[in-house]
């Protein structure tokens, strides 16, 4: 579903109480742009509610018609999901190519998906959303001269490509579905291992466009300037379609891992929540989450908003969570700042890392307790595993054993309490 068009006009509705209207239009450009799509007008419309036939109201379909006209458009994106009927009709009434915000952002997920994962979720949901749409986007697409649709030359024919491609989708939705089931599978077992690792999961949830990638990767140059491998950041929309895990381990012996997620945006249509339940749930089995904001967009709080309602439709709830305020630099806020909750950081500055794997470590490991312990010199198992796992503070040679004072987590204690001497 590759668009090729390059001159577009936005079209929205703003249905009564519809707070965010002015930011989805904007939005949606910044998403048109991001396939490298030329927005030159934009019409707008108040309504009650949506125009159930033609999304808008018929007088505006005219005034549509006319501006995409003298701007010589070829291209009419609107800020909804169209249904199958309004696709058709809006298709016979503007003689032009019509998208939807869903299929624009389905495009972008296509495009940037790398890993063999992202790409059949995209798929998976690109012909979930297709099918009911077949006729309407079939005139589309051979309205653009490719894609499935070819000329519908005569009624009888037309009706039998059409059931043909309607099989062969079917058939493929099946073949993902079960392929995507296998790789659900295989995270799960995957996830529970790392349970059973007991070392603790961060995951860094966030907005598209949030700095998430940045952030993830100014931790990992911080732990380790040489082996840090890049995750992949640029300034595009969902430059992140793949969960990636990283292990950090930090000089006191405190490990964690860190996971990063797709970025959400307004309106993310449900087939891509869906369709993206795998990677995101990766954060239902975190310890932490990291829910990085772009306080310098006026819209954060919206954002924030609409990542939780994401997080909460995929199941990942009741997780602690630390919100890093992102992009400080260029908010005009003092930074860097942290409080219990909430961090003022610039991943891009690297300022505020520290105070961040600091606000991290105590979350994460506030059940860490610090003991004596006198270890006995025939006890060398025990004294190398402390100095592996865990934080020693101090190390002294007694006549009778080593003396040691160690931070470790408190639900190891019960392993060395035949040594502990204080706490
Ligand atoms: N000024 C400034 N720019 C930043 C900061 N952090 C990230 N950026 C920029 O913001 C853009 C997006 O950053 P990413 O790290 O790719 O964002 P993301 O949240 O991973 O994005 P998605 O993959 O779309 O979910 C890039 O151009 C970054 O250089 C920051 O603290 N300050």
């Amino acid at each position: 579903m590759e668009i090729l068009v390059e001159y577009a006009i936005l079209v929205g509705v703003q249905e009564q109480n519809a707070e965010h209207f002015e930011y989805e239009m904007e939005e949606l450009k910044n998403l048109a742009e991001a396939i490298e799509v030329n927005v030159v007008g934009q019409v707008t419309q108040n309504l009650e509610r949506r125009n159930p036939t033609h999304y808008v109201g018929k007088g505006k379909i005219m005034e549509v018609k006319q501006l995409y006209e003298e701007l010589d458009a070829n291209l009419v994106i609107f800020n909804d999901e169209l249904s199958p009927s309004q696709i058709r009709n809006l298709e016979q009434e503007l003689e032009v190519k019509v998208i939807d915000r869903t299929m624009l952002i389905l495009d972008i997920f296509a495009r940037r998906a790398r890993t063999h994962e992202a790409r059949m979720q995209v798929e998976l949901a690109q012909l979930q959303y297709t099918l009911p749409r077949l006729v309407g986007l079939r005139a589309s697409l051979s309205r653009q001269g490719g894609g499935t649709g070819g000329g519908l030359q005569n009624k009888g024919a037309g009706e039998t490509k059409l059931e043909l491609d309607r099989r062969k989708i079917e058939d493929q939705i099946a073949k993902l579905r079960k392929d995507l089931e296998q790789v659900r599978d295989r995270r799960d077992t995957q996830r529970k291992q790392r349970k059973k690792s007991g070392i603790p999961v961060v995951s860094i949830v966030g907005y598209t466009n949030a700095g998430k990638s940045t952030l993830m990767n100014g931790l990992l140059r911080k732990i380790d300037e040489e082996s840090a491998k890049q995750v992949y950041e640029e300034n595009m929309l969902f430059a992140t379609l793949d969960t990636s895990v990283r292990h950090l381990k930090f000089a006191d012996n405190k490990e964690f891992l860190l996971t990063d997620t797709v970025g959400f945006v307004s309106k993310l249509p449900h087939h891509l929540v869906k369709a993206f339940r795998s990677t995101l749930e990766e954060a239902r089995g975190a310890d932490l989450l990291l829910h990085v904001v772009d306080v310098s967009n006026p819209e954060y709080r919206y954002m924030m908003e609409v990542t939780n309602d994401t997080l909460h439709d995929v199941g990942v709830e009741n997780i602690k969570t630390v919100n890093v305020y992102n992009k400080s630099d260029l908010a005009g806020v003092p930074y860097p700042r942290k409080m219990d909750e909430s961090i003022w950081i610039s991943a891009k500055e690297a300022a505020g890392l520290d105070e961040l794997v600091d606000l991290i470590k105590k979350r994460i490991f506030e059940q860490y307790i610090t003991c004596k312990l006198l270890i006995p010199f025939d006890r060398g198992d025990v004294v190398s595993y402390l100095n592996n796992k865990a934080n020693v503070k101090k190390t002294e040679y007694e006549e009778d054993g080593t003396m040691m004072t160690v931070e470790m987590d408190g639900s190891e204690r019960i392993k060395f309490e035949e040594f502990i001497i204080s706490h």
